[in-house]
């Protein structure tokens, strides 16, 4: 028996009597019914997921919308577009055609222009010949210099036979327009450049007398700066590929005639300039006569009563002596012969003083020079003669005067009256010098040379430029009136400066009558150069040499780093050499520096070093130098014709006589900090 389930709302329908009633047909439709439902459900199920595919396809066909409808208007521009978007492309063709058509035109002008320009340059050159009218105008025939194949070119040779023949220069001039001479443009412009640069230089030079004129009112020291060039021994450019171009390796360079330019390149650093200004800036190629010229005037300074110093300062190889001296100084300088283009400074110095002596017949003067070197620390005479008249060398001290100056106790000073027997005393003390060859410079000098000149009063009535020298100098050593020795100074006659000179004796023992009476000093000083000892190479006795110079010249740094800075106590004594150029450094002395620096890589911190002290030296500023005031004894000096000119200051009628020397009272330093020059 069949058991029918009738609970038509669940699956599980409640059990009662009458479920198990027998109808087949309502059993059938009963169980109809139940699958139907089941069929419903199962339908309503897939309803909803048919209802959720519609809906995510419904977002993507939203998605798929938008892009069509970004990319539609590209795909299918609409017909406005498109006639929009031919009106565009004529236009463009049309400006396209108009630039062309413009720039075509333009062309074609400066075609014309150029060819005008063209034919007015070649009828100028043409003519510029014919405005040299004292130029004879001759047919010049063709000579046989002239290549054969111009006059008849030879059957054996087709290439000349086909080619175009050249005409001759005797053609060409034939073919020279004739006609009156017009402005020449080309020669206006070239004159007007010269007048240009004329004044230019004009200008520069009125620049640079103001500049020295408020450099000596201020009393600054001079500094000038000189680079060598790369020389042979300057290793370190003779590399194979450096051979044909030795200056690619130099790292310093003189930008300008005031600026020099030094390339530092720090380990781990980037490349550096420093640049330091000077009054001038010598170049590698400038020569040993521009360097004079411009210290020149300091010479007239010193004939007019003011005590000059002339100092080279720099490191061991800078060329300092080449500078003070020349090349090879001790064996060249006493009787040059030859030319005379590399003297140094101190022979041209000794020429010229004694041709303004000369110039003016009136004065009466005496010239005495003396030559010491600081070597060590210690103080030598290098004119010092032994028992048997021997040039020799003798140790000296360092003396303060009564008038507080310093003095060389036992000084050698000998008398001289021309250039030459200066330079002659000079090159024999040279011989004497301390020199050393070293890793850097293969005749190194280990000590400070000073060399003074002393001009007194003359004792005689006879004047300097009335006598005679039997000596003929070299033409650059020659004034125009050579000396006699005045009378009771035998030639080369010798002054010992035995102790601390009395003042109306000035310095010299052997002072006569109202003369002897010291005017000015002119201090010549080629100093030692400062090395690094592991560059220098040098050991034993030279490396205590090397370090008695470095802490010298360091000394000397002092002495002028408490002078810019105006500090109350000045180390001079810290050092012989600075005890002993006291005066020059801290007096009344005009002093000009002149600061000798290599071009090369590996002295690179050195020429820094050179540099800085430059620098240093140019802020000191000082009482403004003061030429020596009359004294009695002076007065009867004639002072006609001793008017000068060429030094800066020329405004300052005082500094154009000759005036006699008595102690300055008022050189001091000034406090004011430096202000920045010119
Ligand atoms: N401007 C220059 N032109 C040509 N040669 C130069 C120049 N300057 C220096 N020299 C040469 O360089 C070399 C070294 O120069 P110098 O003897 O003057 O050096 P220094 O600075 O005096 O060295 P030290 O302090 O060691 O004596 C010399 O052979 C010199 O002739």
């Amino acid at each position: 028996m069949r058991c029918w389930f009738r609970g038509r709302k669940g699956p599980l329908g409640s059990i009662t009597d009458d479920r198990f009633c027998l109808d087949p047909w309502l059993q059938a439709k009963e169980e109809r019914l139940v699958e139907a439902e089941t069929e419903n459900a199962v339908l309503h199920l897939r309803l909803a997921q048919y209802r959720e595919m519609i809906e995510k396809s419904g977002g993507e066909a939203a998605q798929v919308r938008v892009q069509c409808g970004d990319q539609k208007p590209l795909q299918r521009p609409g017909p406005l577009a498109a006639s929009r978007l031919r009106l565009v492309a004529q236009r463009l063709k049309r400006d396209v055609e108009a630039l062309h058509s413009w720039s075509l035109g333009l062309f074609q002008r400066y075609q014309h222009a150029q060819r005008d320009c063209l034919s007015e340059i070649v009828t100028a050159v043409q003519r510029a010949p014919l405005c040299h009218e004292a130029l004879p105008r001759k047919t010049v025939a063709p000579t046989d210099k002239e290549p054969v194949w111009f006059q008849s070119p030879s059957p054996l040779t087709p290439r000349a036979e086909a080619g175009p023949r050249w005409p001759s220069a005797s053609t060409l001039r034939h073919c020279r327009p004739e006609g009156a001479a017009g402005p020449l443009e080309a020669g206006c412009l070239e004159r007007s450049l010269q007048e240009m640069t004329e004044r230019y230089q004009q200008e520069r030079r009125e620049r640079r007398r103001l500049h020295n004129t408020l450099v000596e009112l201020r009393g600054n020291i001079r500094v000038h700066c000189r680079l060598r060039p790369v020389l042979p021994f300057d290793d370190e450019f003779r590399g194979p590929g450096s051979q044909n171009s030795p200056v690619s390796g130099a790292v310093a360079h003189a930008v300008d005639d005031e600026t020099i330019l030094v390339e530092c390149s720090p380990p781990g650093h980037p490349l550096i300039n420093k640049t330091y200004t000077f009054e001038r800036v010598y170049g590698p190629a400038e020569s040993q006569r521009a360097v004079f010229e411009d210290v020149c005037p300091l010479l007239t300074s010193f004939l007019d009563g003011y005590n000059v110093c002339i100092m080279a300062y720099g490191q061991t190889g800078s060329g300092k002596s080449f500078t003070m001296l020349g090349p090879r100084p001790e064996q060249d300088l006493a009787l040059p012969s030859g030319p005379h283009g590399h003297l140094g400074i101190i022979p041209r110095a000794a020429g010229e003083v004694f041709r303004l002596i000369a110039e003016n017949p009136s004065w009466r003067l005496e010239v005495d020079v003396s030559v010491v070197e600081v070597y060590n620390n210690d103080i030598f005479d290098l004119l010092a003669k032994d028992g048997c008249a021997v040039v020799s060398r003798a140790k000296r001290q360092v003396l303060t005067t009564t008038e507080g100056k310093k003095e060389v106790s036992g000084l050698t000073r000998e008398s001289v009256h021309s250039a030459v027997e200066l330079m002659t005393l000079v090159a024999a003390a040279l011989r004497l010098r301390a020199k050393q060859a070293t890793a850097v410079h293969a005749d190194s000098s280990r000590s400070h040379l000073v060399i003074t000149v002393t001009l007194t009063a003359a004792a005689s009535s006879r004047s300097t430029a009335d006598r005679q020298s039997d000596q003929s100098p070299p033409a650059e050593l020659r004034g125009p009136t050579p000396q006699r020795p005045a009378p009771g100074r035998r030639p080369g006659a010798t002054r010992t400066v035995s102790s601390v000179s009395p003042r109306t004796r000035g310095l010299g023992q052997g002072s006569q009558g109202p003369g002897g009476q010291v005017l000015s000093k002119l201090q010549l000083v080629d100093l030692a150069g400062s090395e690094c000892a592991g560059v220098s190479g040098v050991t034993g006795s030279a490396l205590r040499e090397t370090s008695l110079i470095n802490r010298s010249l360091a000394a000397l740094a002092d002495v002028l780093g408490a002078l810019s800075e105006g500090r109350g106590h000045i180390p001079y004594r810290n050092s012989t050499l600075t005890h002993f150029l006291q005066d020059a450094l801290g007096g009344d002395a005009k002093l000009q520096v002149i600061v000798c620096v290599s071009p090369c890589q590996k002295h690179v911190a050195e020429t820094l070093q050179s540099l800085g002290f430059g620098a240093r030296a140019r802020q000191v500023e000082r009482g403004c130098p003061a030429p020596r005031k009359p004294s009695p004894a002076q007065a009867c000096m004639d002072r006609r014709g001793s008017r000068r000119s060429g030094e800066a200051g020329e405004d300052l009628p005082r500094r154009h006589c000759l005036l006699p020397w008595t102690p300055p009272q008022d050189s001091r330093w000034s406090l004011v900090p430096q202000t920045r020059s010119l």
